[in-house]
């Protein structure tokens, strides 16, 4: 099995990552909160009180945890296309696969993706969501001290499956939408590079950027209901389950909860997906 793939994914993702990240937390607190009046008003607010490690918070995490998540979506998505099509990532230029396939192997990626990813996924989102500024002495101190504290404290209170709120959401969410995902990316590289060559890095970056923006604006109704499945639970539960949480989240701010944070996550998907497709192919090119 071709390991440089699962190497790549991991160094890709993690460059992604922190290039988004202040840009995520935007996204998830207009999800989850109401008290902001868009994105401007909570970017200033988050700088005001929490400083610009604000953006930052619940970062470290996800760093640790993307080299496994992210590792297995591209490990996964490029050793299902070889079961399927019998060409290695390198023949695949001269030998395109399928668009079903493409397809295909992008949902297996993502649906295997998700389980690794709900836990550190959940408390990504529960230390993004604290508003506390840092430590300062008689300051209101923070639910959660960091993440290892915000992961036993789960644990103890809600259980193992505690861990795992929102997952059913967030497989949902990936499951479809990666295969979008690589089919956006495969399909722009293709319309835009010579037959049988490599795409370029200008067509890398622009065929990831969008490859990211689409699969988002096709991801972002399950984004909200997984952040909120994975906020409740919190203090007290609100919601039944995932349909309830759809049903009580639309009739109190009607339809367009469903697109909360889209604008800022679009804004946030093109570089960092730009970045990861354009690592991820330079590093198997470099090794190939
Ligand atoms: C499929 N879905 C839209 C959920 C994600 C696709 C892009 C994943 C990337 N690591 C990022 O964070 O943007």
């Amino acid at each position: 099995m071709p390991v440089e793939e699962f190497v790549a994914g991991w160094i890709s993702g993690a460059a992604g990552l922190v290039l988004g990240h202040p840009f995520d937390t935007v996204k998830v607190r207009l999800q989850t909160q109401t008290t902001y009046r868009g994105i401007a008003d909570c970017m200033v607010r988050i700088y005001r009180h929490e400083s610009l490690l604000g953006f930052f918070k619940g970062m470290s995490f996800p760093i640790a945890s993307i080299a496994v998540v992210n590792s297995v979506l591209f490990g996964v998505y490029s050793n299902a296309l070889l079961l399927l099509t019998a060409t290695s990532h390198q023949e695949r230029r001269a030998q395109p696969p399928s668009y079903m396939h493409i397809f295909l192997a992008g949902c297996t990626g993502g649906f295997l993706q998700a389980y690794c990813l709900a836990p550190f996924d959940l408390i990504k989102v529960r230390l993004q969501n604290q508003t506390e500024p840092r430590a300062q002495p008689g300051s209101p101190r923070p639910r959660y001290k960091g993440p290892m504290h915000c992961a036993a404290s789960i644990f103890q209170e809600e259980g193992p499956r505690g861990l795992f709120r929102g997952a059913w959401a967030l497989t949902l969410r990936d499951t479809p939408t990666m295969g979008i995902y690589f089919i956006t990316y495969e399909g722009l590289c293709h319309q835009y590079t010579p037959e049988g060559q490599n795409p370029s890095s200008a067509t890398v970056l622009v065929a990831g950027g969008f490859a990211g923006i689409a699969s988002w604006v096709a991801a972002t109704p399950l984004d909200v209901i997984k952040s909120r499945m994975q906020m409740d639970g919190l203090r007290y539960k609100v919601y039944r389950g995932m349909l309830d949480c759809m049903v009580s989240s639309v009739r109190q701010e009607g339809l367009g909860v469903f697109f909360r944070g889209l604008t800022i996550n679009s804004a946030r998907a093109f570089p960092v997906n730009a970045v990861t497709f354009l690592s991820y192919e330079y590093l198997l090119r470099w090794w190939g």
